[in-house]
């Protein structure tokens, strides 16, 4: 860790994630030496490349603006390059290095032959037009697509990046290239898309988190969950809960948080998907809509007493004191829709209280499996239905699920570290193939 802290000067949230993997790979790689001669560790630690790009976009006044695109690109070793763009103005170069390299982990879980990588930009779509979104979007690619493929390096939506980006995208690859192909995930199914893409990271993480409770002999019927965010993750992580009998009580945005102590039901959820997906307004508006519902400016959920947490905002949205508090309120399980929502200290309070917990890159897997999905029918000219996809998708979760247990697993066979599960899991694939290769 003191050679990655020196190689990646400043670069907190990277160095973060590599500590996070590191700690569980050290204590299982221990008495095997291949991969310690081979450095495989060290050399998953260290993109394969990363690309970084000035974007030109004019806005609607025509003034000239300027921001920085990157691809980074951290280890093909399984596959290509896959994982999403992040257009936020939080976007910094050590922030997509810690999600292409969290990618590599995941990625390798689902099962599927997919490499781990990820990019975007400090471009802020909020409030921007559709033109000024579109324009912008062209130009990202007129740079990104030299270094993409369907066989090279797979782009998805992230964090600013939904169905109206990926359109933009896809239009000017296929302009400057001539090609259709199926080089970004996420499309919609007008052309080539997958169907179950949108539900699949929130479905998922559902799964996911029915699965440990399952394990420890627990149901989700009848809990009350709190969830941070209000995007494509949360709100379908909400769906899917709301399926299961659960109530939502919370969800939030950069403006602030929600509580709605009677919960958020089926028909409330589908005015926040309008809101939210067509309307792009403030989760602020849901308070005023609905009586009894609180809206805290630049609140967190994470006081509010419920049984299950599902961070699905952002990185290190729980700290020491987040995490403490949903300890104390009794919280009995936790599934991260996000990448990375709890610090390396709150990660810690988790485990030591012994709650059940799903790091992202085992619990949010289920969009980027069907991502894979999606690549697959692309390649094979084929569209499968809502219900074959959303059955694999279970069966995928179930999948992940199960190699967590395998490999975190204690030894009273009751409590499940998934987070020592899902490092070691994610990491023996890549590490396999990567030794296989001899060294480069
Ligand atoms: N879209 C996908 O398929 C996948 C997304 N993820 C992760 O899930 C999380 C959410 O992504 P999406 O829902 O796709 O994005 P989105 O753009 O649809 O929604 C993001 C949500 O997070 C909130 N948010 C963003 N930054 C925030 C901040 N600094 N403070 C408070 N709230 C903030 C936004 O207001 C919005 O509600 C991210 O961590 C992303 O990396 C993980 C796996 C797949
Ligand atoms: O679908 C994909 O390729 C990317 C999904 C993603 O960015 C993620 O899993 O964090």
């Amino acid at each position: 860790m003191e050679g990655v802290r020196k190689r990646n000067p400043g670069q907190e949230e990277f160095v973060q994630a590599v500590a996070e993997v590191s700690q569980d790979i050290f204590g299982w790689i221990e008495d095997k030496t291949e991969y310690h001669e081979a450095s495989i560790l060290r050399r998953i630690a260290e993109p394969d490349r990363i690309v970084s790009f000035r974007v030109c976009w004019e806005d609607d006044d025509n003034n000239i603006r300027v921001e920085r695109g990157w691809r980074v690109q951290n280890n093909n070793a399984i596959g290509p390059y896959k994982g999403g763009l992040r257009f936020h103005p939080s976007v910094t170069e050590s922030v997509l290095k810690f999600l292409a390299f969290e990618q590599t982990f995941k990625n390798s879980l689902t099962g599927l032959p997919l490499g781990g990588g990820k990019g975007g930009s400090n471009f802020d779509p909020k409030g921007k037009s559709d033109s000024e979104v579109m324009r912008f979007c062209q130009s990202f690619m007129t740079e990104l697509y030299r270094h993409i493929g369907p066989e090279v390096d797979v782009p998805a939506g992230d964090i600013g990046v939904g169905s109206r980006e990926i359109g933009y995208l896809f239009g000017q690859y296929k302009r400057i290239t001539g090609r259709w192909e199926g080089v970004l995930t996420g499309k919609a199914t007008e052309y080539g898309g997958s169907k179950m893409r949108p539900e699949a990271t929130g479905y998922g993480a559902v799964y996911f988190l029915e699965n440990m409770l399952k394990h420890a002999d627990k149901e989700l019927d009848g809990k009350a969950a709190i969830i941070s965010g209000s995007g494509n993750v949360a709100l379908h992580a909400a769906e899917k809960l709301i399926d299961k009998g659960v109530k939502v009580l919370s969800l939030s945005d950069s403006d602030g948080c929600v509580h709605d102590p009677d919960g958020i039901d089926a028909d409330k959820l589908d005015w926040i998907k309008d809101l939210k997906m067509n309307r792009r307004g403030r989760i602020s508006e849901y308070a005023d809509e609905y009586s009894g519902v609180e809206f805290t400016e630049d609140g967190e959920p994470w006081d509010i007493e419920a049984d299950l947490a599902m961070p699905c905002a952002t990185q290190n949205e729980i700290g020491e004191d987040e995490a403490q508090k949903l300890v104390d309120n009794g919280v009995l399980a936790i599934a991260e829709g996000a990448n990375m929502p709890t610090t390396n200290d709150g990660v810690e309070i988790f485990r030591d209280a012994k709650v059940l917990y799903g790091p992202g890159k085992a619990a949010n897997a289920g969009g980027v499996a069907v991502s894979g999905l999606e690549m697959s029918q692309n390649a094979d000219g084929i569209s499968w239905d809502t219900e074959k996809l959303g059955s694999m998708l279970q069966d995928i979760m179930d999948d992940i699920h199960e190699k967590c247990v395998e490999h975190g697993e204690g030894d009273d066979g009751k409590y499940v570290d998934y987070v020592k599960g899902a490092n070691i899991a994610g990491f023996k694939k890549v590490a396999d193939a990567m030794l296989a290769f001899g060294v480069m």
